[in-house]
């Protein structure tokens, strides 16, 4: 494609994503949709351009301030991600001169938020927990994720798939705290790599590997993943469950829940009971209480823990909706928490790095739940065997999981654990 009608491209999609009605990613596959002539190579460059603008909005906003042509247009140019020689073919003098400009300008000569890219009420709550961290946590936020796979202990041992892997032609290593996992090197494309194929991997981020290994769901016993979406944890569970007992997969949204189908059925699981609820306090919910061991509650939140996926949703989310998320996060722990039996295990886990949505939903959680034990996160992991566990934990019992993306290169997740007295 020319690359005059490349930048057009990229500008027509820029307006669409900047309006933040949709995901980003949606309103991208959209588009790509709709435009089916634009071949791999452009698809890669636009979305490489939106995702680039979306991360680093206010810096290229305030050079684009100056320049000619439309602001879409500008910010296209600006996050081009290809030659630059190709890119200035398409431009007029005047902007090859303003590109030149704007590409000189360093760190040095940004303001404070032009450097970071968030909005201020974020910044501001962020720098509050982390302190001196506070730029390295924000440029760690602004790179993009590691592309991360889980064995499935079910088919294979990690050792065994990371050769099978590397036969195949992949760069891999093990991740570095949790013992299912294995980083990928780049972001190859898996649909035909016989381990994936076979269900002996499923692609899952270190950060949420943890999680599921949280609960330690055991054969036979009945356990409920609250919030199951399309059953990432499940299928976590569902292995370490050695596809025994009863793993009731819930969640309101029978869209995802349907998304699991295929996933169960590349796993080789059938202990798992997929289950779309109208709201937490479902009567089906009901039914069941008193008679589970093991509850996670992966609760729907802001998603600021993944903004190297998703650096829409720091534009998206606002003060207002993470007020809505801990309020909804509250009712759903208050109703997943009737159904453990004496001596079950609950875990209520997040990938956002707001307190509002963690610890301050677990700590009035404990105090109107006298009849839960917290159990502290340290112990649980050391048990685990999970690498540095020390670091992994916050709080002054080392109670709460805390994973944070500049400390341990993971998604930003958080975990708090009790146990229902007996
Ligand atoms: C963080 S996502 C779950 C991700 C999933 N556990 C995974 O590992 O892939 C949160 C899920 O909660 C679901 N949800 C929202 N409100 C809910 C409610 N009131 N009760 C149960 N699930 C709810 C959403 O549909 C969404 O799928």
């Amino acid at each position: 494609m020319h690359p005059k009608a490349l930048i057009d491209e990229s500008a027509n999609l820029i307006e669409q994503v900047f309006k933040f009605e949709h995901p980003a990613d949606a309103v991208v596959s959209r588009y790509f949709r709709e435009h089916r002539s634009l071949g791999p190579r452009e698809r890669a460059t636009l979305s490489d351009t939106v995702f680039t603008i979306l991360r680093e909005r206010l810096k290229l906003e305030w050079l684009a301030r100056s320049g000619s042509g439309s602001k879409w247009r500008r910010l296209a140019i600006l996050a081009f991600p290809g030659d630059r020689d190709f890119l200035k073919s398409a431009l007029t003098d005047a902007e090859k001169a303003w590109l030149d400009t704007s590409l000189a300008v360093t760190d040095a000569d940004l303001l404070v938020p032009h450097r970071h890219n968030l909005p201020e009420w974020l910044a501001v709550a962020l720098r509050a927990q982390v302190g001196a961290e506070f730029d390295e946590l924000a440029q760690s936020l602004n790179r993009p994720a590691p592309l991360d796979l889980r064995v499935n202990v079910l088919k294979k041992k990690r050792e065994a798939v990371l050769a099978e892997l590397k036969q195949a032609g992949l760069v891999c290593v093990p991740t570095p705290y949790s013992p299912l996992g294995i980083r990928l090197q780049g972001k190859p494309s898996l649909s035909k790599v016989p381990a994936f194929v076979q269900g002996e991997v499923e692609v899952q981020d270190e950060g949420s590997q943890l999680l599921a290994l949280l609960l330690d769901a055991k054969r036979g016993e009945m356990v409920v993943d609250f919030c199951a979406g399309a059953g990432g944890k499940t299928l976590a569970i569902g292995a370490a469950m050695r596809n025994s007992g009863r793993l009731y997969a819930m969640d309101t949204s029978g869209h995802r829940l349907d998304a699991l189908k295929p996933r169960l059925a590349r796993s080789g699981l059938s202990n798992v009971h997929p289950l779309a609820i109208a709201h937490e306090r479902d009567d089906r919910i009901k039914r069941l209480a008193g008679k589970i061991d093991r509850v996670l509650v992966d609760a729907p939140c802001s998603g600021l823990g993944t903004l190297r996926r998703n650096p829409d949703l720091k534009w998206r989310q606002t003060p207002e909706t993470v007020a809505a998320q801990a309020r909804l996060q509250t009712a759903i722990l208050n109703s997943a928490a009737r159904l453990l039996k004496p001596g079950g295990r609950l875990v209520y886990a997040t990938c956002s790095l707001l307190q509002e949505e963690n610890e301050v939903v677990c700590e009035a959680f404990g105090r109107s739940h006298t009849d839960f034990d917290p159990m502290p996160v340290l112990g649980l992991l050391q048990a685990l065997k999970v690498a540095d566990p020390d670091t992994l934990c916050s709080g002054e019992h080392r109670q709460w999981l805390r994973l944070w993306p500049h400390r341990h290169g993971m998604d930003g997740f958080f975990a708090a654990v009790w146990q229902k007295k007996a």
